[in-house]
C-alpha cells in the first residue's frame, strides 16, 4: 500500500496537481449548490463512495464493486434529482455568464422568469398531489386589503415552490384560503376573498367562485387547483380559464406578467418614434442628402390633367 503511495506521489507533477485541484473545486461547488436540497445528502454518499473507490485502487475486487455503485449511484442521482441538477445548472451558467459590449441586457437575471418558473412548479406539483390551492397574483398597485374579506395572516416571504407546497397541505394552519403574491413576495397566506355572485357551472364550488369574485372586483389574477380533480384554472376579469395544463398556465401567466412589464418599460419619449417625422424619416433623411450631394429628384407622380 505504501509502496503504491510513493510510486503515485513520485509520479505526481504539474498537471496531476491541476487535476486534483479541478477535481475538489467541482466537487466543492457539487457540495456548495446542493447544501439545502434533497440532492445534498446524495451528493455526499456520491463523494464518500469516491473517496473509498480512490483508496481501495490496490483492491480490485473492492475497487470494482464501488466503480459499478459510482455509476448506479451517478444515474439514480440524474434521474432522481432532475429539477435540482437543472437548478445548479442554470446558476452555474449565471454564475460563469460572459457580457459582451452591447448586449448586455441579455443576460441580466429575470425576477420575473424567477418567480414563474417557482409559481408554475408548484402549481404542477399541486396538481398533481391534488392538493388544493387559490392563488392570487395581484398587480403592480397591492389590491386595498379591505377588499379581502379576511386578510389572513402577514408573512412577506419570497416565493418559493417549496414554501407555496408547503402553505398549502391541508396539515398547515393557512392552507385555508388563498396565497398572496405581489412581485416576488407572498404577501399573506390564509386570505378569505369575496365569493362571485355569478351563476356558474355547478361543478364549482366556492374556491372557484372566489378566483373569480377577487379577479371581478380587482385587475388581479387568480390561480386555481382543485383538491377534488387536480385541475388547473386561471381567473382574469371574473372568468375561469380552466382546465388548463401546467404549460398552457406558464404560457397564460408569461404574457401577462411581460405585458406588465414591458407596458412599465415603456419610456416617455416612445411616443415621438410613432410621429410622421420619425416614420418617415428615412425618406426625409435621403432628400436632404440628395439636396446635398445636387442629385436630381425623381419627378413627382401628378394626376393627368382631365
Ligand atoms: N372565499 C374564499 N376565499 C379563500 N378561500 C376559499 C374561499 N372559499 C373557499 N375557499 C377554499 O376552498 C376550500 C374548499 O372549497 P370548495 O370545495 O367549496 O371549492 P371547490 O371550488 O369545489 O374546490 P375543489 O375542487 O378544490 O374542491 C376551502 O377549504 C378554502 O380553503
Amino acid at each position: 500500500m505504501l509502496a503504491a503511495i510513493w510510486a503515485w506521489l513520485q509520479q505526481f507533477n504539474f498537471l496531476s496537481l491541476l487535476d486534483w485541484a479541478l477535481a475538489v473545486l467541482l466537487l466543492a461547488l457539487a457540495l456548495y449548490y446542493t447544501r439545502d436540497s434533497r440532492a445534498g445528502v446524495l451528493v455526499r454518499g456520491f463523494i464518500l463512495l469516491l473517496v473509498l473507490f480512490l483508496v481501495t485502487t490496490p483492491l480490485p475486487l473492492v475497487n470494482l464493486i464501488l466503480d459499478r455503485l459510482l455509476v448506479a449511484t451517478a444515474v439514480a442521482m440524474g434521474v432522481l434529482f432532475q429539477p435540482e441538477f437543472r437548478r445548479l445548472l442554470e446558476q452555474l451558467a449565471k454564475a460563469i455568464r460572459i457580457e459582451w459590449p452591447g448586449n448586455a441586457g441579455d443576460y441580466e437575471d429575470d425576477p420575473e422568469e424567477d418567480l414563474l418558473e417557482e409559481l408554475v412548479q408548484a402549481v404542477r406539483e399541486l396538481s398533481q398531489n391534488r392538493t388544493g390551492a387559490l392563488i392570487v397574483i395581484e398587480p403592480d398597485q397591492p389590491i386595498d386589503s379591505r377588499v379581502f374579506t379576511d386578510k389572513g395572516v402577514l408573512l412577506q416571504a419570497r416565493v418559493s415552490r417549496e414554501i407555496l407546497q408547503t402553505i398549502f397541505q391541508t396539515t398547515t394552519l393557512l392552507h385555508d384560503g388563498a396565497v398572496v403574491i405581489h412581485q416576488d413576495r407572498i404577501r399573506a397566506a390564509g386570505v378569505i376573498l369575496p365569493v362571485s355572485e355569478r351563476v356558474a357551472s355547478r361543478q364549482l364550488g366556492t374556491r372557484h367562485r372566489a378566483a373569480m369574485g377577487i379577479t371581478e372586483q380587482t385587475n388581479c389574477l387568480c390561480i386555481v387547483v382543485s383538491e377534488e380533480t387536480g385541475s388547473i384554472s386561471l381567473a382574469e376579469g371574473g372568468r375561469l380559464e380552466r382546465p388548463l395544463t401546467s404549460t398552457k398556465l406558464q404560457e397564460l401567466l408569461a404574457k401577462r406578467l411581460r405585458g406588465s412589464r414591458d407596458a412599465k418599460r415603456e419610456v416617455p419619449l416612445q411616443g415621438l418614434w410613432s410621429h410622421p417625422w420619425f416614420r418617415n424619416g428615412p425618406q426625409r433623411w435621403w432628400g436632404s442628402l440628395r439636396d446635398l450631394a445636387k442629385l436630381p429628384r425623381k419627378p413627382e407622380k401628378t394626376l393627368p390633367k382631365e
